[in-house]
């Protein structure tokens, strides 16, 4: 019994919390600006300086971008959930992996936009949680990412008298767990095709060039990735390309760039191609827009007669299996103790 006047204390819970990157609200341009606004004025996502980088911000991108970033998103959007396919996996995910894990509290949030970070942490404290784990689904570790996340949580404890314990789930992008997740679905999705592909392209998300010479292990961690789903899948280097994506900005990106390999290929005789993103966790405008629209169109139109995008893990049995496996061991200790 507490004595008279004591604050209500709930019983001590474990929480796990998913995070992704966010998507807007709705694909329209005023929702689109809310969200770039705040994605790119993450100094960890652009690091020039905000001097002169809110100028140019302000000034030019949130006036265009919106617009024309919406319509990509308004050609991708869930439309029988209304909700951004990314938003939409994010929940089954995380109703997934409560189902699977009755005795912890799970959750999950975005980066940028809703439901936000501080708002869920704020959630799963009221409902008791003492000790949260943390799971920024990057399997590559980026400033860009995984950090950007680690710095939210931190800010957002910020407010908080009575913090719960924290941990996080490290880079998972070698872990025999998501590999082989990797390799299964892979391997299901290739078998599903009316065509065999000539070469299967692993696309991940890139990164401005000069983030590698600082020291971000990214592109590291996508070519191991890459290279240990070639191995898995038993691929010899003719039949398997990594590549990357989504360039931002004028500046030198991580090569080669996932068009450029798209427009060259047929020349080379690759005309049959699959693209899987391994980097992503869930299918969003990146992969369902950029990849399986625009590229296809790439492809077909530099010669190419096959093209098919492999979805993500997403919230299917592989995916699942594997974030079940990373979440139990990262909480190894916290759930028997009682809490
Ligand atoms: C998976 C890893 C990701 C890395 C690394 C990453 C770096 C990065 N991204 C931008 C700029 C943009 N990214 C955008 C969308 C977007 N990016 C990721 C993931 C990574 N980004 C995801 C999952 C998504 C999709 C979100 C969705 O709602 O579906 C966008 C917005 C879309 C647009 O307007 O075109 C921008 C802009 C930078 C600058 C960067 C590294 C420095
Ligand atoms: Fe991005
Ligand atoms: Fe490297």
């Amino acid at each position: 019994m507490l004595p008279q006047g004591h604050p209500p204390v709930a019983d001590p819970k474990v929480g796990v919390l998913i995070v992704n990157l966010g998507s807007p609200d709705a694909p329209e341009p005023a929702a689109v600006k809310r969200y770039l606004k705040e994605f790119l004025s993450d100094r960890r996502v652009v690091e020039i300086p905000a001097l002169l980088w809110q100028p140019i911000l302000r000034g030019i991108i949130l006036n265009t971008r919106p617009a024309k970033s919406a319509a990509l998103y308004a050609s991708i959007w869930d439309r029988a959930r209304g909700d951004s396919p990314l938003r939409v996996i994010s929940a089954d995910q995380a109703a997934a992996l409560q189902a699977a894990m009755p005795d912890v509290t799970v959750d999950f949030a975005m980066r940028y936009g809703n439901p936000s970070i501080p708002d869920r942490l704020a959630a799963l404290k009221a409902a008791g949680c003492t000790r949260i784990l943390v799971m920024p689904l990057y399997p590559q570790y980026s400033a860009a990412t995984t950090a950007t996340v680690v710095d939210k949580v931190g800010e957002s404890l910020k407010a908080m008298r009575w913090q719960p314990a924290l941990r996080f789930l490290p880079p998972y992008h070698d872990d025999p767990l998501y590999i082989s997740a990797l390799a299964d679905d892979a391997r299901a999705g290739l078998a599903a095709l009316d065509f065999e592909p000539d070469v299967l392209i692993a696309s991940f998300h890139g990164m401005p060039e000069r983030t590698l010479h600082l020291g971000d292990p990214y592109h590291c961690h996508a070519q191991k990735t890459g290279r240990l789903l070639r191995e898995a899948l038993g691929l010899g280097e003719a039949n398997f390309r990594t590549a990357f994506q989504s360039r931002f900005g004028k500046a030198e990106w991580l090569k080669p760039y996932l068009d450029k390999t798209l427009a060259a290929l047929p020349e080379q005789g690759i005309r049959k191609v699959a693209v899987i993103a391994p980097g992503f966790s869930a299918d969003c405008l990146e992969t369902l827009e950029e990849i399986a629209i625009q590229g296809r169109e790439i492809f077909l139109h530099a010669g190419g007669t096959h093209f098919s995008y492999l979805r993500c893990l997403n919230a299917g049995n592989a995916g699942m299996q594997m974030l079940r496996g990373l979440a139990a061991r990262e909480l190894a200790g916290w759930r028997e103790s009682g809490h």
